[in-house]
């Protein structure tokens, strides 16, 4: 593919991604600066080749999206031998024929987020081995979670309802605990202050909605 050295948020973010003790990480840089080809080589990496089951799981908000990173993801990982799926809306709009197909056996799978809880409450996708999770452009994903919280607060939970929650609560108990960690839910919730321009703090903490989601939605 041509590349000869790693772009800054390469440089620094694939040594955390790829060396344990491997730690929660929250990347953010300009369009085309390499995130995708980071967190596409970072799933690669720590799958187990021999292990046929889904291992690293991308959340996308777009179906557009995920399509696109799946074309980077067989392109980076051509001559890898790992497996992988799309998980997105079919264009026929039967999206219940999941029901009648094997569970997924794909190492790495990359999907919006109401197919993949569809194909987690089918028990189609499995979590027990999964290694990395990725949400690409989290903003957007959480600015649905934030509106969810609000909606929350207001005792709406059926019109805005959002899968994120749902999604969360189905992880591994240690992303559980590592997302309950005050310093990440702090820094999300600076990232969404910031994608906001949100200056005035009551505007979240009017309810404490947004962290009490976070935290209910977890235990
Ligand atoms: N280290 C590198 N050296 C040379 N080219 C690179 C490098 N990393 C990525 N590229 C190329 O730069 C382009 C943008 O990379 P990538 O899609 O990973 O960026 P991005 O930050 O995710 O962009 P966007 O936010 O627009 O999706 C791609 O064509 C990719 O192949």
């Amino acid at each position: 593919m041509k590349f000869h050295k790693p772009s800054k948020i390469q440089a620094i973010s694939l040594p955390m991604i790829m060396t344990p003790p491997y730690k929660d990480l929250i990347a953010q840089a300009h369009n085309g600066s390499g995130k995708t080809t980071c967190f596409v080589l970072g799933m690669l990496s720590r799958v187990d080749p021999k292990l046929q089951r889904p291992q690293a799981l991308c959340i996308c908000p777009t179906r557009e999206l995920s399509i696109q990173n799946m074309e980077v993801l067989l392109k980076m990982g051509k001559y890898t031998g790992i497996s992988s799926e799309c998980a997105v809306p079919i264009e026929s709009g039967n999206n219940d024929r999941s029901r009648s197909r094997p569970p997924i056996s794909a190492q790495v799978v990359i999907g919006t987020p109401g197919t993949i809880k569809r194909l987690m409450s089918q028990k189609k996708l499995g979590v027990a081995d999964m290694k990395v999770l990725v949400f690409d452009e989290a903003d957007h994903m959480l600015a649905k979670l934030m509106i969810f919280a609000l909606c929350y607060d207001l005792g709406d939970f059926s019109t805005f309802a959002f899968p994120l929650p749902f999604l969360v609560l189905q992880l591994p108990v240690k992303w559980q605990y590592h997302i309950d960690d005050e310093t990440v839910l702090n820094r999300i919730l600076q990232l969404v202050k910031w994608y906001y321009h949100i200056n005035d703090e009551s505007v979240l903490n009017r309810s404490r909605a947004f962290e009490e989601l976070m935290v209910d939605a977890l235990w």
